[in-house]
């Protein structure tokens, strides 16, 4: 077996990928992965979010090895192991669809990669109980996968991974096939277990708001290329291109003419929902400072703590605003739709974004 790990040193990124590509063979040939270049951190919770065909599974079957590279190099740990076989790398994948083995106990289905390994029968109980109790699944070894909730099922699914104690897991939208309440508790378990164990997550997912909550740093794809790498605050908050804008969150794009109106100069701006404040046309009360805009209410959708506001602008685009029901008696509270209004912002919530990119 080749060596376990490379000449990884402090700083060594936990997986490099240099100018990695895959095209598919067809007429004509699908590129899905258009020499992306990225560094994932040791320990880094990251995750690669971008809507469905923007090549993030293809990245992460290249990573474990299940698909081979047209060109570029994948490292981990320092190592080069762009040709190495799926079981000679230090990684191991969690699939949505988990697939536990029914007759089995939830300690053997744990246990199971050990055993075809080889590994000694101290070890392997040693391991499968450390990797439970990493789960916080400690009880719930002699259970049948039957017996377990769907967020359990889940969970020893992780184990099962996590037994191996590999350098980096690759995760594949592990969370898609729960119901949404389990899947946002599931969130905060997933986290909570990286943080613990300290090993590299590397994360698909559609979902933008999981890939906010849950990583360190996100990578956001767009048609085989990676649009912005950066925090969950940095793709928010300074989205590089209109796609990021718009695909990380509601953007309220503004272009062309409506943005010569309203924003006074050439080019493409968004402005978050919630940094927007709407008012009755005339209501200049919280005006100090801000710019604005006039415009017809279209829609109020009342959503429990936030009321969503639909704006068309007398300047042509249409947009989003978000309050808070607090409580407090503010003017939006009694607006109807089909009413003047006029919405607010302050200049610095105006982001400027590039149409696509630049790479
Ligand atoms: N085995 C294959 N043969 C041909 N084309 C493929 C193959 N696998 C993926 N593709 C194509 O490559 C592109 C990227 O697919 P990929 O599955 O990586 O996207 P994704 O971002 O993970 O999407 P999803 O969220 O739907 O899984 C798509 O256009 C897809 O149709």
């Amino acid at each position: 077996m080749a060596e376990r790990t490379g000449p990884a040193g402090p700083g060594t990124p936990a997986i490099r990928l240099t100018s990695l590509r895959k095209e598919f063979a067809g007429t004509p040939p699908v590129v899905a992965v258009d020499d992306v270049d990225l560094d994932v951190r040791a320990g880094e919770f990251f995750s690669m979010l971008g809507p469905s065909g923007s090549g993030k599974t293809t990245v992460l079957r290249m990573i474990a090895g299940f698909e081979e590279p047209t060109s570029g190099r994948i490292e981990l740990a320092g190592a080069d192991v762009t040709k190495r076989q799926p079981f000679d790398r230090d990684v191991n994948t969690v699939f949505q669809d988990y697939a536990l083995f029914p007759h089995m106990s939830v300690a053997e289905n744990v246990e199971y990669g050990l055993l075809v390994k080889k590994v000694s029968r101290a070890e392997r109980r040693t391991r499968v109980a450390e990797a439970l109790e990493q789960v916080r699944l400690g009880d719930h070894g002699k259970r049948k996968p039957s017996q377990l909730s769907g967020g359990q099922r889940q969970r020893v699914a992780l184990a099962r991974a996590l037994v191996n104690r590999p350098t980096v897991l690759l995760l594949d939208e592990p969370l898609g096939a729960l119901d949404l309440k389990l899947r946002e508790q599931m969130q905060v378990e997933l986290k909570g277990i990286q943080r613990d164990v300290g090993i590299t997550f590397l994360f698909v997912t559609h979902d933008q708001e999981e890939a906010l909550t849950l990583s360190d740093r996100v990578a956001v794809f767009h048609a085989g290329r990676i649009e912005q790498v950066g925090t969950a605050r940095e793709v928010y908050e300074s989205p590089a291109s209109a796609f990021v804008a718009g695909f990380v969150g509601t953007s309220n794009l503004l272009a062309g003419d409506a943005a010569r109106a309203v924003i006074g100069r050439e080019g493409s701006f968004a402005i978050r929902p919630e940094k927007l404040l709407i008012a009755p046309a005339g209501d200049t009360q919280r005006g100090d400072g801000l710019m604005g805009a006039e415009a017809v209410l279209e829609e109020v959708v009342y959503g429990g703590p936030i009321t969503r506001y639909v704006v068309a602008l007398d300047a042509g685009a249409r947009l989003t605003a978000l309050e808070q029901n607090t409580g407090a008696s503010h003017a939006a509270a009694n607006l109807r739709r089909g009413e003047r209004v006029r919405i607010q912002w302050n200049p610095e919530h105006v982001i400027d974004v590039p149409e696509s990119a630049s790479r």
